[in-house]
């Protein structure tokens, strides 16, 4: 392949023509997107759209889709469960399979991020699912990614304890200006998160809209509504006024 010569206009991922079928069905029918340098898109769409299988196929973690998908950088992904090793002590957990200088010293400032700095020599059994959560954050982070790929990653907590993830997610990104790409179900999330939102449909990205609100953002900052309101038109969810 040409060498890119955009520098940082280049964008960290990008996939063009991406297929996936399950049998007879067709879950991806031809998916192209990127993903810029720093920024955060939301992936959304309906139940069974395939936004999880898109996000795998991103990871490098399908072999049997078809399609070209170019990564630059490095990646490191966050499921919805946190999937630690139960056999492991946390601090062993996030620095699995890290090589190099500094893996401790990296390992105790990836937790301590997430404010778990005194929470090392636990158990995975000893956290609470929103504990567990950051863990899966440091051991993402650890890597020292250019890109996180995140599979609903407060999909399973509770209301407020999302809402605290979804700060952090936020301070880390400022930290580190990481790009991400996260799945979601939740319109608001999306909105609060992301730069761009993504909508996949019929097994193709159907919608792109840009987030131009300003950070922090909350329900009622100025603009949240009306996009709040065109996103739910795109997902086909009728307005109750
Ligand atoms: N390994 C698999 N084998 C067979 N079918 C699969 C497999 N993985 C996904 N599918 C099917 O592909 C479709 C898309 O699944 P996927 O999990 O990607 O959707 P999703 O948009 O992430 O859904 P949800 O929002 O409900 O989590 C579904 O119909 C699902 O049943």
């Amino acid at each position: 392949m040409a060498a890119r010569t955009e520098g940082d206009l280049t964008p960290l991922v990008t996939a063009a023509g991406v297929r996936r079928a399950f049998g007879p069905a067709t879950v991806l029918d031809g998916v192209s997107l990127d993903l810029r340098r720093g920024e955060v898109a939301a992936l959304i769409g309906g139940s069974g759209s395939g936004k999880s299988t898109l996000l795998r196929v991103l990871a490098g973690l399908d072999p049997d889709a078809t399609g070209d998908v170019t990564v630059r950088g490095r990646s490191a992904v966050v499921f919805q469960e946190h999937r630690l090793l139960p056999w492991k002590r946390v601090a062993a957990n996030v620095a699995l399979g890290v090589r190099g200088p500094g893996v401790a010293a990296r390992t105790a400032a990836a937790l301590d991020e997430v404010g778990l700095a005194d929470r090392g020599t636990a158990w995975p059994a000893e956290l609470s699912g929103g504990q567990a959560q950051r863990v899966a954050f440091a051991r993402a982070l650890v890597r020292e990614p250019d890109i996180l790929l995140l599979d609903e990653p407060f999909g399973a907590l509770d209301a407020l304890t999302r809402l605290r993830m979804q700060r952090l997610f936020g301070r880390l990104r400022d930290r580190h200006g990481f790009a991400a790409l996260f799945v979601t179900h939740d319109v608001e999330e999306a909105l609060l998160l992301a730069d761009r939102v993504l909508l996949l449909d019929a097994g193709t990205i159907a919608a792109e809209l840009p987030i131009e609100l300003d950070h922090p953002r909350a329900p009622d900052s100025p603009g949240f509504g009306p996009l709040r309101r065109k996103l739910l038109d795109l997902l086909g969810v009728p307005s109750t006024t």
